[in-house]
């Protein structure tokens, strides 16, 4: 189990790391590919050295201290997810730290002295573009070993691009992908499908009456889900994987201006299941959402998104 703490900056004096640690710094969100390298290679340092591996991560999302963004916000990963996938790469300890103003405005040397220190790190990792502490300051990674001052050593990973591109893979763009829908940038960027949790809640009872019964998911906020349209997605619900096809839009074909709903056709599943907490694995966009001329025209497109969902699940 990995352990999550909790911390804001001033640290409190009772923070006693007693053991040494390899420390890895960044927001990770997503934990894509360019991040699992940073942490991966942090994993070969603690390993080699029998020492327990750590991340220091921060809330909220840098960009929205540093700048003003349209809210809410979602990340690729809310904390627990990502705590969860780092979990998975062999990481020990996670300590969410508070960004907040007073922190971003550290000079880099008391950054080190001030946060880095109290957490006792052998070695700390980060990639080759980390910035700590002021941002105006020399707070990159060329620069930590004359903060550390012999206190630690210091591991910087190169950069991470996806094949042919010299782009570094980075979790803007993949929020900007899943926000056009392409499942496939996200795909490769990620090392693995895009999941968004959930709940089954109740809707307007008309997909059973359309011979396309689906269940309602309510998704908290802080989750991202991809842009409007229909996908073939995997749904992990009471404890079984179940194929689907998903809408997400404003059933348009039914009216204006109706509230964006996330509805999924489970094939091959018939049970009462409101109140059930579903994960749902984002697998591929099949089109966009159409407003079509009747219900027994999205009746027949219907018809075909259930084949073309069979068919990515046979040839898989
Ligand atoms: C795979 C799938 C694709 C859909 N595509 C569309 C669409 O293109 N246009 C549309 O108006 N509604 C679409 N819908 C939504 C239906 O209109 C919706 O399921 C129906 O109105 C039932 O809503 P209810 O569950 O709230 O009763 C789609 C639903 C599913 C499951
Ligand atoms: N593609 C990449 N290749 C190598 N290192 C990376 C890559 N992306 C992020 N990192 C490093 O991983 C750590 C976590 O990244 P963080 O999320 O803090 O920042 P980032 O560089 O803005 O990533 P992103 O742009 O993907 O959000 C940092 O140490 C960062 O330098």
């Amino acid at each position: 189990m990995t352990e999550l703490t909790k911390l804001h900056y001033p640290l409190n004096n009772n923070l006693k790391v007693a053991e040494p640690q390899v420390l890895v710094m960044g927001y990770f969100d997503g934990v894509h590919l360019g991040h699992q390298a940073v942490i991966k290679r942090a994993k070969e340092e603690a390993d080699r050295l029998g020492l327990p591996l750590a991340v220091l991560t921060y809330t909220p999302y840098p960009g929205l201290v540093f700048q003003k963004l349209p809210l809410p916000w979602h990340d690729l990963t809310p904390l627990d997810e990502k705590v969860a996938l780092l979990s998975k790469l062999g990481v020990a300890r996670v300590y969410c730290l508070n960004l907040t103003s007073m922190l971003s405005e550290l000079e880099p040397q008391s950054f080190v002295d001030e946060v880095l220190m109290p957490l006792s790190p052998r070695v700390v990792v980060a990639g080759y573009d980390h910035l700590y502490g002021a941002r105006d300051k020399q707070a990159d990674m060329a620069h930590l070993s004359n903060y550390a001052r012999n206190r630690f050593d210091v591991v910087t990973v190169a950069k991470t691009a996806l094949a042919g591109q010299n782009h570094k893979i980075a979790s803007r763009d993949i929020r900007a992908a899943l926000a056009d829908g392409d499942l496939d940038f996200v795909k490769a960027s990620l090392g693995r499908h895009h999941e968004t949790s959930g709940v089954v809640v109740h809707g307007d009872a008309r997909g059973r009456t359309l011979g396309f019964p689906t269940i309602n998911i309510w998704t908290p906020e802080q989750e991202s889900l991809p842009a409007i349209g229909v996908y073939v997605v995997s749904v992990t619900i009471l404890g079984q994987q179940v194929m689907g096809m998903a809408s997400i839009g404003r059933n348009v074909t039914f009216g204006k201006d109706r509230p964006v709903t996330v509805e999924i056709n489970l094939l091959d599943f018939d049970q009462a299941v409101y109140g059930e907490p579903v994960r749902v694995k984002w697998l591929q966009r099949l089109r966009g959402e159409v407003a079509f001329e009747s219900a027994e025209a999205l009746i027949e497109q219907l018809e075909r998104d259930r084949q073309d969902t069979r068919n990515y699940f046979e040839k898989d």
